[in-house]
């Protein structure tokens, strides 16, 4: 697993962004095929949203051959509200670029039948050949989309209940009012997550330093799901400083010597070969 250590938020941002266009224009001059993106929600990956936009809206990346998956929605929640993962990408990310509205997939928490719902997804993943990038964030209890502590490493998208403290943090959205923040969710599995040919995760802030340390210098382990990420073999997690105030200064260090060519920004986009 590679960890990119970054000084702060706008340059973490700026990094990601840089290097899905440049896993986008490698595929596209390879292929005619679609590029397949896995996407998250959530406060983390806002910057790189607002990066991507900029970059296509400078013609530096077309978005007309991308498929795109996010990785959870709400149970219950109308797609119109607000907070619905629906709102959010439209507000953040499509409504900003130009890509084929038939080409973006989001789980639909309203289905009559959400198991089927489930199925579908995981269907429709194969059909267009698997993920090329999953990119990511994750909870402070160290989720993964949404797959809770105790969560199957082996999990495939399915319903899922969340806990209080993933609750808890999420009532920010929701007037802080916990009782309005859905007690389940769709969500991908850790092993749906596993199966994409490369995963990239954005860790951001002091209150994400625990999962961090967990990811990074503990064990595989249900209990930190993002752990899984030590057995894929192209998996990357990109963070900031306050993101690693729990780890070792050895381990810190150590990351910091072997990414310190690859972190500007400007270079993210050039070959990662020999680097996982
Ligand atoms: N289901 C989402 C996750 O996909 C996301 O990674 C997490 C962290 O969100 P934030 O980036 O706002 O800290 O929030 C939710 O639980």
């Amino acid at each position: 697993m590679r960890l990119l250590i970054h000084d702060n938020y706008d340059l973490l941002s700026r990094w990601v962004a840089n290097y899905i266009v440049g896993k986008i224009k490698a595929h596209q001059e390879k292929t005619s095929e679609p590029f397949v993106l896995g996407l998250p929600t959530g406060s983390s990956p806002v910057g790189t949203y607002r990066e991507l936009v900029k970059l296509n809206q400078k013609g530096r990346v077309s978005f007309q051959n991308v498929i795109t998956f996010n990785m959870d929605e709400y149970v219950a929640l109308e797609e119109s509200h607000p907070e619905s993962y629906h709102s959010f990408m439209y507000s953040n990310f499509f409504n900003h670029i130009e890509i084929p509205k038939e080409n973006i997939n989001i789980l639909d928490g309203n289905a009559e039948n959400l198991e089927a719902e489930c199925l579908r997804y995981e269907e429709k993943i194969k059909a267009v050949g698997g993920i090329d990038l999953f990119l990511g964030g994750i909870g402070n209890d160290g989720h993964i989309a949404f797959n809770e502590p105790g969560s199957s490493l082996t999990s495939r998208t399915r319903v899922k209940t969340l806990n209080t403290e993933t609750r808890m943090v999420n009532s920010r959205f929701f007037e802080n009012d916990l009782n309005k923040v859905p007690k389940l969710a769709l969500t991908v599995g850790v092993g749906t997550v596993m199966d994409a040919k490369e995963v990239v995760i954005i860790v951001s802030g002091h209150q994400k330093s625990r999962a961090l340390h967990m990811a990074v210098e503990g064990g595989v382990s249900h209990m930190w799901t993002i752990s899984a990420l030590q057995l894929h073999h192209k998996s990357m997690i990109v963070c900031d400083e306050g993101a690693t105030d729990e780890l070792k200064v050895s381990t810190y260090k150590y990351f910091k010597d072997i990414e310190k060519d690859n972190i500007d920004p400007a270079l993210a986009s050039q070959g990662d070969q020999y680097l996982f």
